[in-house]
């Protein structure tokens, strides 16, 4: 065990990033009166050498130390110290015993809508506290949340926790810049961040959107064979709603991935409006609450005031004409762009995403059904209430069920570029509950149950988290009947057929009546150009199913009716010959017979004289 500063003690390695490596570690107990307490575990974040070298760094790191000390909030990673100690550099952090979201979705697959939606939900708060605190977080993705398993009333439930506050400042020092050409996540950077121009809050609310996405369809929206052009998809391609994502669900996102960050609600907004949707888009949901959630484009307001982050648009990551969205990003430095670094000379032609897995661990992703999240290390459910289970537990249980069989794609099927975004198929049993919310999170009146616990930790620590490979899940789940439902996923009808607004209407105004469907009008049919004359194929007919019967006799029915037959006439003939004169005809007949014989033979005899 490795001393750092005079109040803590390194254990094991939990992870390393692009900034440092995170550590288990623990305060001594001989720290004093401490928070926390001595003897409590803690995740200690040293930052890499080249970083605590630099004196602008750790001048920048001492001044953000109020700042991220002061980020008190359920949903946010609470960082405990920040220690400077001749070249080490390390931040204090709570323990998370969970797994990354982005390991997590690696692990299990994409979300249902409703647990996307309340998951971001708790994301937005968090970003909602540190935007009203002044801080813009800058570098959100599914990496920087982390899954907290957290005991509440109705069991476990796991709760996202938003990580790296205050890292991204960092990386705008120059120090980084010197020995990097592009530092940050391509897909999670906004277009602003792109082209250079001046960041607000809304570069945290545009990533809430990739992540949105990602959550529900596995992948995020823009895709690219390098850093590069993933930037410029940022920068000119409008996202399209993927296949299976509820409309009020698909409005939220398109709003948050507006270019326009004056566009883009307010995190606030934003956590409301979420919570507005998961509660409209299950099969029982309310009419109210889907009235609700389809009008939920008035909800997302942008900030009257938004938070801007300080010293941003000044430095130019296009070379000429920043700004301009039909450009490409020159491979400089782009201050928005926190965590990925690429070093100098390197080609941006890395498969984009984030670097948590270690080398290697790329090699699979999991694609299991969208669900709520299933806790895999927790203990097993609690028994159903006397009413019935809450509609929570029947999605956990249906998730569980699912998981046994989840479906394991390659890397190389994954990424395929071209490949559209997989929804998630539904007809399967327990589909939303509607009004519920996803098991595992906090997000409201549900809770998630128990889960099963995994193995053991070794005395002495924490092992390296190992990914959950669920067992193959595709082809055991039950595909939905063809046409059967109206968006022909989530197996649940379309029940927004009836509500959807009209062609051309983006929302249903709050409270207004839902909108008619368009008029349809006869019309009559176009004349058919004359077709050459189809000969139908003279179909073969069926051969007749044979008889299993082996005694079967054509025309006689069966062997039996055919001894029956042989004996009925067997008795006729023995009745007829008691019975009917036949006898006597038959000696008259014989008797002409012999007498005509007689007379044949008598009349050659004399003729031939012998
Ligand atoms: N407070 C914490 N408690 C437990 N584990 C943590 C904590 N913070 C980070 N980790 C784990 O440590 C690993 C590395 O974290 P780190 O933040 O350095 O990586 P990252 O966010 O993926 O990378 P970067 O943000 O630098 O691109 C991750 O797997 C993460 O789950």
């Amino acid at each position: 065990m490795r001393p750092v500063g005079s109040k803590y003690l390194i254990e094991e390695t939990l992870g390393r990033g692009a900034m440092g490596t995170v550590w288990r570690g623990r305060v001594r107990e001989d720290a004093g009166q401490t928070e926390p307490a001595p003897g409590q575990p803690v995740a200690i974040k040293v930052l890499k050498e080249e970083l605590a070298t630099d004196q602008d760094i750790v001048l920048r790191f001492l001044r953000e130390r109020s700042v991220l000390l002061r980020l008190n909030h359920p949903n946010i990673v609470r960082v405990r110290d920040l220690v400077v100690e001749g070249e080490l550099l390390a931040l204090v952090m709570d323990l998370v015993d969970g797994p990354d979201l982005h390991r997590y979705l690696r692990a299990n697959g994409p979300l249902s809508p409703i647990s996307a939606a309340l998951l971001m939900a708790q994301i937005a708060d968090a970003l909602a506290a540190s935007h009203a605190d002044g801080v813009v977080h800058r570098d959100l993705k599914p990496a920087n949340v982390l899954l907290a398993t957290v005991s509440e009333a109705g069991g476990e439930v796991l709760r996202p926790l938003l990580t790296d506050f205050g890292i991204a400042r960092l990386a705008d020092s120059p120090g980084i810049t010197r020995t990097s050409e592009f530092v940050g996540t391509p897909s999670y950077v906004a277009p602003e961040s792109a082209a250079g121009r001046p960041q607000t809050e809304a570069v945290d609310i545009y990533g809430a959107g990739i992540m949105l996405y990602e959550l529900t369809t596995g992948r995020p929206p823009f895709q690219g064979d390098g850093a590069l052009q993933v930037l410029q998809a940022h920068l000119t391609q409008e996202p399209v709603r993927p296949p299976g994502v509820p409309e009020p669900l698909w409005t939220v996102v398109e709003r948050c991935l507006r270019k326009d960050p004056g566009q883009r609600p307010g995190a606030t907004a934003l956590a409301h409006a979420l919570r507005v949707v998961a509660a409209g888009v299950g099969v029982h949901a309310s009419p109210a609450a889907v009235d609700a959630a389809l009008a939920v484009g008035a909800l997302l307001l942008p900030p009257a005031q938004p938070t801007v982050v300080p010293g941003t648009g000044h430095q130019p990551t296009l070379p000429d004409g920043a700004g301009d969205p039909t450009r490409v990003m020159a491979p400089q430095y782009d201050p928005a762009a926190a965590t990925q670094v690429l070093p100098g000379g390197q080609q941006p032609g890395l498969p984009d995403g984030t670097r948590v897995m270690p080398a290697g661990a790329e090699g699979t992703r999991l694609m299991p059904p969208a669900q709520p999240l299933p806790n895999p290390g927790a203990p097993q459910q609690p028994p159903a209430q006397p009413d019935g289970p809450h509609p929570w537990q029947t999605q956990l249980r249906a998730a569980r069920d699912r998981n046994q069989a989840t479906q394991v794609f390659t890397a190389q099927e994954y990424e395929q570029p071209q490949q559209a975004p997989r929804p998630y198929q539904g007809g399967q049993p327990g589909g939303y509950q509607g009004g519920g919310q996803p098991a595992g999170y906090q997000g409201g009146p549900g809770q998630r149950p128990p889960r099963p616990q995994q193995g053991g930790q070794p005395a002495g620590g924490r092992p390296e988290r190992p990914p959950v490979a669920p067992p193959p899940y595709q082809a055991r789940r039950p595909q939905p009947e063809p046409g059967r439902y109206g968006n022909g996923s989530y197996g649940e009808p379309d029940r927004y057929a009836e509500r959807r607004p009209q062609p051309g209407g983006r929302e249903v105004p709050p409270g207004g009546a839902p909108p008619r469907a368009p008029e349809r009008r006869y019309e009559p049919p176009a004349p058919r150009e004359a077709e050459p004359p189809v000969h139908e194929p003279r179909q073969r007919r069926e051969p007749r199913p044979r008889s299993r019967n082996r005694m079967y006799i054509p025309g006689l029915g069966c062997l039996k009716g055919c001894l029956m037959v042989l004996l009925i006439l067997a008795i006729a003939a023995l009745a007829l010959w008691n019975f009917t004169p036949l006898p006597h005809y038959w000696d008259d007949v014989h008797g002409w017979y012999d007498q005509v014989s007689g007379w044949v033979s008598s009349t050659w005899h004399s003729i031939t004289g012998k």
